[in-house]
């Protein structure tokens, strides 16, 4: 018979045979059909599978393997159910595959309490029992087990049945399923279903013990419990004391194992516990719920300050673990009396103290997330809606992360969003959202009808989960001490960090965090830093990308060194062009104070020439150099009375004079007195700043022709009348006289030249009992005109001014004063006896040049100058004159006719001379002081009188001749 003829004839056999009755129900799916997978029993015989061969059997409905069903050995007490499919104990042991679908658990929450106590372990067995009576899985025709049909007739609204060991039933409430048509639901793939009665030693059992025994075997793993509020996740993690949830078990496992190994490990342990939670929705925070627990800092996925606590039993575990839950954030909603307000991670820390087991290190993770709430189910309002918020959003961000993680998987071109930066639970535990470490899911459900949105959201959610598979790269890095384990635990904050380049920098910080994670001694933490660093070759050839971010950081760093250079350079150069600015900013400050003196001196002279005519006292500038070379410029202008200068302590007064020099025509110029003193203490007075007087002349004047020594002075006052046409180039000042004691009137030498008859001759006299220098001008002319040709002759006064080489003749009289100083006698400065020899001072004879110059304008007033303030004693006043030439408009007049009136109104007697001298002489007269202030006319009228006197004496001196 041919293979064709065989096949033929089977399937007409079965088409002969009367089908197999059909299930009562037929569950609606809206998710891809789940099949029921095969008993994990490997005796268990093999579900008949229906020929393929022929097309009307494909078609019939497969018959339900009840009886092979029926057939399955019930797991006895303490004995695990094997399943095919789960991962048992065995299987993740180091022969396990490094690569594991996600387990993701579902237990059911009673509908009502329990009203029998459960106790740990045994109740676990009795359930077992109990519900080992009933046909385990349950198949969709019994529609579960009869104690949850009781539950269902008792609730009569209960949503979620058990399908079977790994699948439920979502049956929508009756009013859902009529109005919106919503059918029931399978949702199978779990890696176990907890009906409502599982214990917790049940789900310990066949969920964490797999876990803490890979855990003890130095494999991290974590298990997180996510659903609604209120479903029992609290309970499921840390139960009670009645009903001890997964931790405490944990510990008792943990210490239990350790107890009865024999081996030379030594293994200690501690744990770290923390919440994750949002004070009124703003921000996240993470609280270390350790006894002397704190706020905790989060750098990446790092804790930084977690505390971890040294426990040696399991007691001080569950006492840890019961104080820590009274720190945790809690509060009351609708659906939960004590609902969890935060997210709490519990951190069971494994250290092996002996150095070669590298890499049993590990960490058990347990968390219990804040259950999703929905606000109508929760009732709640302002902070508590606020703490919603967080719990929510939380939740959905680690849904994200696994959904990512799954579609990354499936789809390798899809990138791996980093939705774990959204929140600090899901950063913390980034590893395992990443598909990087074993994660293990239990997800809490409750079955009422209430429930069924949440409970069909969850679902629906997590059902993909299943598919999410991790690269379980610790185990084999575990064994190579790879980093990754370690850089999971908790750290301890660093009080400073070692600074080293490339893969050095990574090492030292990986030996720290195995020191501190793990509370070794500095020792333990170095060999365990060392062997990283041995281990850095092996890691580079495991992630090749390390080379090139190695790289990538060195051209980073090489790129940011030069911009510092840059930035360095452009500083310095910014330094320099802030100095240059300063200085410029110094210049600029110094011209403009320049610029104000020499806008000073301008307006100066410009009142100087607005000044009114003959305003001769109007005084533009006076300079006084000290011999400290300093330089005081005085404004002589009338608003300025006096600025005093010590003689003696090398400062100066002077006074503005210009009342005594009555007036005269205003002249824009510049004269300059200036006075200087010695370092033996002479001073010498420098005329200059005669306007007709150019620079080099003004100059040559200032240097060498108008020196006064004023030694021991106490007073003295220049006066320039010089009313007259100087001319230009005319006028050099000489002055020079040893004062002395200065116990007399003296008169100062005086030269000028004279290359013009019309300019007068300036004399300077001293008076001590007045203390004034007088500076005059006198006509030559008017001295010719004055004086006969004989008396001239006989006592050699000065020749005319077009006689000027006879002018230097005439200046050795003076100069005899100036060489030969004269001392004891009272007369010093005229002296009597040359007087018949030398010509006529000009103090005897300015009195009347002055009255003789009577300018016309009448600008220039007498002044009695005799009779200075006393209280100007140690004052050196100084006043300058203009020179009338300057100023064309107001250039005196001096034509023939009026020269030819002055003799005779100028005639003086020489008594006038003599009178002048006896005041000198100390001869007490009336006349030279004047008691009133007002020298005016009567000023005039005593010098009148003086002059006639001086020239009664002159002539008197001619008749008797001294001998
Ligand atoms: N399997 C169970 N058996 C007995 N009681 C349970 C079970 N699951 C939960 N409960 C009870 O239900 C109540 C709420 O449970 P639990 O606080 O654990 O919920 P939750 O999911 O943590 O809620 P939330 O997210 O609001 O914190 C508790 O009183 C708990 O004792």
């Amino acid at each position: 018979m041919s293979l064709r003829g065989e096949v033929a004839q089977v399937s007409v056999e079965m088409e002969t045979k009367s089908p197999l009755p059909c299930p009562n129900t037929v569950t609606v799916r809206r998710n891809p059909h789940r099949r029921a997978r095969p008993t994990p029993s490997t005796t268990a015989p093999q579900i008949p599978v229906p020929s393929s061969s022929s097309s009307t059997i494909d078609r019939d409905i497969p018959s339900f393997p009840i009886q092979d069903i029926l057939s399955i050995e019930i797991p006895q007490k303490g004995q695990s159910p094997t399943k095919p499919d789960l991962p048992s104990s065995s299987s993740s042991s180091t022969d396990a595959p490094v690569s594991e679908n996600l387990r993701v658990y579902l237990r059911i929450r009673p509908l009502l309490p329990p009203k029998a106590t459960v106790r740990n372990g045994g109740a676990g067995e009795q359930n077992h029992r109990s519900r080992a009576k009933n046909a385990w899985p349950q198949n969709l025709a019994n529609k579960g087990s009869a104690r949850d049909k009781n539950a269902m007739k008792k609730s009569g609204e209960a949503c979620l049945t058990v399908n079977d060991f790994q699948s439920v039933i979502l049956s929508p409430p009756l009013a859902l399923k009529e109005s919106k048509r919503i059918k029931s639901e399978v949702y199978g793939g779990f890696s176990q279903v907890f009906p409502p009665d599982s214990s917790q030693g049940e789900v310990y059992e066949r969920m964490l013990k797999p876990l803490v025994e890979d855990f003890l075997k130095g494999k991290s793993g974590m298990l997180a419990a996510s659903g609604p509020s209120g479903s029992g996740k609290t309970h499921t993690v840390f139960g009670s004391p009645r009903e001890p949830g997964m931790v405490p078990l944990a510990l008792q496992q943990i210490f239990k194992q350790s107890e009865g190994n024999n081996s030379e490990t030594f293994r200690s342990f501690s744990i770290s516990i923390f919440e994750i939670n949002s004070e009124r929705g703003k921000g996240e925070k993470a609280y270390d719920l350790s006894p002397d627990g704190t706020e905790l800092s989060m750098q990446q996925s790092t804790i930084k300050g977690l505390q971890e606590v040294v426990i040696s039993d399991a007691g001080q575990g569950e006492s840890l673990i019961a104080r820590a839950m009274l720190k945790r954030a809690t509060g009351m909603t609708n659906a939960n009396s004590q609902s969890s307000r935060s997210q709490c991670i519990i951190n069971i820390n494994s250290v092996v103290n002996k150095v070669d087991e590298v890499g049993n290190n590990a960490v058990l993770t347990i968390v219990d997330l804040a259950g999703a709430e929905r606000e109508k189910r929760t009732g709640n309002q302002g902070t508590r809606l606020l703490e919603s918020n967080f719990i929510n959003n939380t939740s959905m961000v680690f849904g994200l992360c696994l959904r990512s993680l799954l579609e990354h998987q499936k789809n390798p071109k899809k990138p791996l969003q980093k939705h774990f930066q959204n929140s600090l639970l899901t950063k913390y535990l980034r590893d395992y959202l990443e598909g990087k470490k074993r994660m293990t899911l239990i997800l809490t459900v409750r079955a009422g009808a209430e429930d069924y949105l949440d409970t069909s959201y969850l679902l629906k959610q997590a059902s993909p989960y299943m598919k999410i598979k991790f690269n379980n790269v610790e185990e084999s890095s575990i064994k190579n001490g790879n980093k990754r384990h370690v850089q999971a635990l908790p750290r301890v904050e660093q009080p400073k960090r070692m600074k080293l380049s490339g893969l050095e920098a990574q090492a030292p910080e990986e030996g720290k965090c195995i020191g501190e994670e793990q509370g070794l001694s500095e020792e333990e933490a170095s060999q365990i830093f060392r062997l990283d660093v041995n281990e850095n070759a092996t890691r580079k050839s495991d992630f090749p990308g390390l080379a090139e971010k190695e790289r990538n950081h060195q051209i980073m760093q090489n790129f940011t060194k030069a911009i510092w250079n840059v930035l360095k350079e452009y500083n310095q150069k910014l330094k320099v062009a802030e100095s240059e600015i300063q200085s410029l900013k110094e210049n600029l400050t110094n011209e403009k104070t320049r610029s104000l003196e020499l806008g000073k001196e301008l307006e100066d002279l410009k009142s100087c020439c607005t000044c009114s005519k003959g305003l001769h006292g109007d005084a533009s500038l006076v300079k006084i150099c000290t011999s400290s070379e300093s330089i005081v410029e005085l404004n002589g202008s009338n608003n300025v009375e006096e600025k005093d200068v010590d003689l003696h302590s090398s400062s100066l007064r002077a006074s503005n004079c210009n009342d005594t020099l009555g007036k005269c025509d205003s002249c824009p110029r510049q004269d300059k007195y200036v006075f200087s003193q010695e370092k033996g203490g002479n001073f010498s007075l420098k005329l200059s700043g005669f306007n007709c007087v150019d620079n080099k002349q003004e100059s040559d004047a200032t240097e060498s022709s108008s020196d006064v020594d004023i030694r021991n002075a106490s007073r003295f006052c220049v006066e320039n009348c010089n009313q007259q046409n100087y001319q230009v180039g005319d006028i050099y000042p000489k002055i020079r006289h040893d004062l002395g004691d200065l116990n007399e009137s003296k008169s100062l030498g005086v030269k000028y030249n004279y290359p013009d008859a019309n300019v007068t001759e300036v004399a300077i006299s001293y008076s001590r009992s007045h203390g004034i220098v007088r500076d005059d001008s006198c006509s030559s002319v008017e001295l010719d005109q004055l004086l006969t040709k004989e008396d001239k002759e006989s006592w050699d006064l000065p020749p005319s001014p077009k006689e000027d080489a006879a002018f230097t003749q005439a200046r050795s009289g003076l100069d005899v004063l100036d060489s030969e100083p004269i001392s004891g006698t009272p007369y010093r400065d005229l002296n009597l006896e040359k007087l018949s020899r030398k010509p006529l001072l000009a103090s005897s004879i300015w009195p009347r040049d002055c009255s003789a110059l009577d300018v016309e304008d009448g600008i220039m007033e007498p002044v009695d100058l005799l009779d200075p303030p006393q209280s100007q004693k140690e004052k050196v006043t100084f006043t300058k004159e203009c020179d009338a030439d300057v100023v064309p408009n107001i250039e005196p007049r001096v034509d023939s006719s009026r020269k030819l009136e002055k003799p005779k109104r100028r005639l003086l007697p020489a008594s006038s001379i003599l009178v002048r001298d006896f005041s000198a002489l100390g001869v007490v007269d009336d006349v030279e002081k004047p008691k009133s202030n007002r020298p005016g006319r009567k000023l005039a009228m005593d010098e009148r009188k003086t002059t006639q006197g001086r020239i009664a004496l002159l002539r008197l001196l001619k008749i008797n001749p001294p001998p």
